[in-house]
């Protein structure tokens, strides 16, 4: 039981609190105008309780919508959130007016957990602005074709896999994804996942992930030292999590880079992003440039390496759920590329369904559905609701995919929606999964291709089926998905049989033109 002068001290905090919060809001907005509508607050929570799937909270803030509309204002403990449930306010928001929404929300534990020189955490500023050239530069539009041949041998290459182990797909997805982006980031082909290279990006990974989650936010936001005491203090697990990775931070910026440049110095000029960079930021003569190219280049794995095998699951269990797209798919890729053949980039404009199916893909599950959230730099004041200074914004890209006006039974996976009845593909790129505004994926051309070229070429050498038992009937799937910033669906049983003629390593040699690593 409570004693009675600790329920009298808890109270008076919870209304001193309350009316702390109250007077603040007061003063911040002299324009009296209301907040966005959103869900009954209680002192030192908020709307927490309101989350009715905190797991997923895409899902509630989608609930929300129902209630309170395309935007809802909330307090989550002492953080004050907007959520951005509609494409017309995102893009008024953050595009119409990106000076304002284009900032990111700062924490303590981003330092903690080597993740205070990851662009997309950045605050917009000149240090934001520097790596997001430098991205820009060799990832815009016009430059992708520049990767195309290593986005098509790493699709190939992924085919063995499949050939060799249909079972581990999960292994192949990611694989084709590392082999892609060390490629085209540090011109490094690893040859299996056992590569130093990519187990040092892997290791930074798996810190970050580990380390950056709401609960030890939370906790390190509110007792920040914990992180002063030493790592053999009883207790101290945060402080040990975050030496650790604060050294993998220093190898994901360290390690690669110095590849890069020992090739260099032996006469080779890799063609990569890195060497881009400094070829194209005048010939990259102080430290900061240096340092800002190590940075990007660091994230760029990051950035691309979950969210790529993700999509490229939700593919493929959208393939084992529904086989009569599959088929057409399939249908589509003989006609136009025959089967003496595999598809490569030229063949894209002649293959409008793959396109559509690629695009369902983005939309049925999109693999970030909530994006990163932003925060605005200055108060503002939209439809008639003030909306305060430093808020934190949240796109919730989920409630977009599920909006039953512009996507009838979202649930259901139909690449039709994105073609006119005479086949050619719509208008809708179906980009929002990328985010908006200046903050906008930086890779969305790059994810676009090579996303592209690995489900054509899996769709030409492979099907994907529903399992057997042992009394060859088909055993069921229902689709279960991860919970976090990112998601993917989780390990489903699934059959993967070629269908290309004499299905042996020499025919697909002979398709691929390259040849079987031996195992
Ligand atoms: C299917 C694949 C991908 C998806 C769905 C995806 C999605 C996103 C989303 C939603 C954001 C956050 C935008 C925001 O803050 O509002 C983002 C940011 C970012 N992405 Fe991607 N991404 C993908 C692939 C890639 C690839 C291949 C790269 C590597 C080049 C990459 C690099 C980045 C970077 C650097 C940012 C931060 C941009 C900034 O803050 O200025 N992404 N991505």
């Amino acid at each position: 039981m409570l004693d009675s002068g600790f329920v009298f001290y808890l109270t008076t905090s919870a209304f001193v609190l309350a009316g702390l919060s109250w007077c603040r809001t007061y003063w911040d907005n002299p324009s009296h105008l209301p907040l966005p509508p959103g869900p009954p607050s209680l002192p030192i929570v908020g709307s927490i309780f309101s989350l009715d799937d905190r797991l997923r909270p895409w899902v509630s803030f989608n609930n929300w919508r129902s209630k309170y509309g395309d935007i809802v204002y909330a307090r989550m403990l002492n953080k004050r959130i907007v959520v951005v449930n509609s494409e017309e306010i995102a893009r008024d928001l953050f595009d119409g007016r990106s000076t304002i929404y284009s900032d990111k929300p700062q924490f303590t534990i981003y330092e903690a957990f080597a993740s205070d020189f990851n662009i997309s955490l950045l605050p917009y500023g000149d240090r934001w602005r520097l790596q997001r050239r430098i991205f820009h530069l060799p990832f815009r539009q016009a430059a992708i074709p520049n990767y195309h041949p290593v986005q098509l041998r790493s699709a190939r290459k992924m085919l063995f896999s499949f050939l060799q182990d249909p079972t581990n797909y999960t292994d192949h997805f990611q694989m084709f994804t590392f082999a892609s982006i060390l490629s085209i980031v540090y011109d490094h082909e690893p040859k299996d996942r056992d590569d130093p290279i990519a187990r040092v990006m892997q290791r930074y990974l798996d810190g970050v992930v580990g380390g950056l989650t709401p609960g030890a936010s939370v906790i390190i936001e509110a007792f920040p030292f914990l992180l002063w005491l030493p790592s053999w203090f009883p207790g101290a697990a945060i402080k040990r999590a975050s030496v650790k990775c604060i050294q993998a931070g220093r190898d994901v910026r360290e390690i690669p880079f110095q590849l890069v440049k020992e090739k260099m110095s032996d006469g080779h000029v890799p063609q990569c992003m890195i060497t881009d960079a400094m070829n194209k930021l005048n010939g990259y003569n102080d430290s900061a440039t240096e340092t800002a190219i190590k940075e990007a280049a660091s994230i760029a794995y990051a950035g691309a390496a979950e969210t790529s095998t993700s999509t490229l699951l939700v593919f493929l269990l959208a393939m084992v759920l529904n086989p009569e797209v599959q088929a057409k798919a399939q249908a589509e890729i003989d006609r136009v590329v025959g089967k003496d053949r595999l598809p490569d980039f030229n063949d894209r404009p002649a293959l409008p369904y793959m396109d559509a199916l690629l695009r369902e893909t983005f939309r049925w599950q999109p693999v970030f559905p909530i994006g990163l959230p932003h925060s605005t730099t200055t108060s503002d004041i939209y439809k008639g609701y003030f909306i305060p200074k430093d808020v934190v914004v949240i796109i919730n890209t989920w409630a977009m995919t599920r909006n039953e006006k512009k996507f009838p039974s979202p649930d259901e996976f139909k690449p039709e929606r994105f073609l006119h009845e005479d086949g050619s593909l719509t208008d809708d790129k179906m980009r929002f999964g990328f985010g908006w505004g200046r903050r906008m994926c930086v890779g969305q051309h790059l994810a676009d291709a090579s996303m592209w070229i690995s489900i054509t070429s899996f769709l030409a050498a492979f099907s994907v089926h529903k399992a057997l038992d042992e009394h060859g009937k088909e055993i069921s799937v229902v689709p279960k998905f991860t919970t976090g910033i990112t998601i993917h669906p989780e390990t489903f049983p699934c059959r993967i049989v070629p269908r290309f003629n004499n299905a042996s390593a020499e025919a697909l040699e002979q398709l691929t033109g390259l040849v079987a690593e031996k195992s």
